[in-house]
């Protein structure tokens, strides 16, 4: 990594109070895994050494603003792509228990292959969808913490995330700007599912100040049976909001 792009994810993460000095070294591997990878298939559409620390390694690890993470709990980190953010979270938080998971098995045999040349130990990537996930009696309510971002619309994440938690478990997702519309959805979806929105935190990535979101579900009752739905539904016709 170019002494610019380090003095980048060092004041990146230092806007976000997160000291990654003693990280540095595991994500320069990262990033040059990553730009491996992406030259070898279809990984990610951000390439250039800047864009990775910033669009992806400070903005995974924004996760952690209104430490909704903290304890050493059992994270799920739903449709995690090329390991966003659950490979920087792995990196900063080696107490959690990570859980990558993608429906596209290309995606998450990278995933593994990077945990392994990281020596992430705490990190255990899974193909599979969300919705088979959160029917499967292995995983339903198995998990303290669901992390995501860039999946989904708020009712159809709240659908899919809300069955994988245990009650008092906790949604934090990473969104860009999130609409009254789609937040009002989002709070009709989590209470359908047996949650409840416990804040909306908006704030600007460090660096490009461009607009993000985490919006945090918390896990207030059991889920009722009928969700998720099948394979596909709660993307395409989520809960309370209109078709896109
Ligand atoms: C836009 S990418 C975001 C990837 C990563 N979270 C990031 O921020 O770079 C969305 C990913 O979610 C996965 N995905 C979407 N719906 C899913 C589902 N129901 N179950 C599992 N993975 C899903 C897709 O395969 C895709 O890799």
């Amino acid at each position: 990594m170019t002494p610019e792009a380090t003095e980048l994810l060092l004041r990146g993460a230092e806007e976000l109070g997160t000291d990654l000095s003693p990280h540095v070294e595991a994500f320069a591997r990262l990033l040059l895994l990553l730009q491996e990878g992406a030259a070898q298939t279809n990984l990610t559409a951000i390439r250039s050494e800047h864009d990775i620390v910033l669009k992806h390694f400070v903005d995974s690890l924004t996760c952690l603003r209104g430490r909704w993470l903290d304890g050493d709990g059992h994270v799920l980190d739903l449709g995690t792509g090329a390991g966003f953010p659950a490979l920087p979270l792995a990196i900063v938080r080696p107490d959690l228990r990570l859980v990558p998971v993608d429906a596209t098995a290309k995606k998450i045999a990278f995933v593994t292959r990077t945990a392994a040349a990281l020596g992430l130990e705490n990190v255990t990537p899974l193909t599979a969808r969300a919705e088979a996930l959160g029917r499967d009696p292995a995983h339903r309510g198995g998990y303290d913490r669901v992390v995501t971002r860039a999946v989904a619309s708020l009712p159809a994440l709240a659908e899919l995330a809300l069955p994988l938690l245990r009650e008092g478990g906790v949604l934090v997702a990473q969104k860009g700007l999130v609409s009254p519309e789609e937040l009002e959805a989002g709070r009709l979806a989590a209470a359908e599912v047996g949650g409840e929105v416990r804040a909306v935190d908006a704030f600007a990535l460090p660096v490009l100040g461009e607009a993000r979101t985490l919006v945090v579900v918390g896990k207030t009752g059991p889920t009722p049976d009928r969700y998720p739905r099948r394979e596909g539904v709660p993307a395409r016709k989520p809960l309370f909001w209109r078709a896109t």
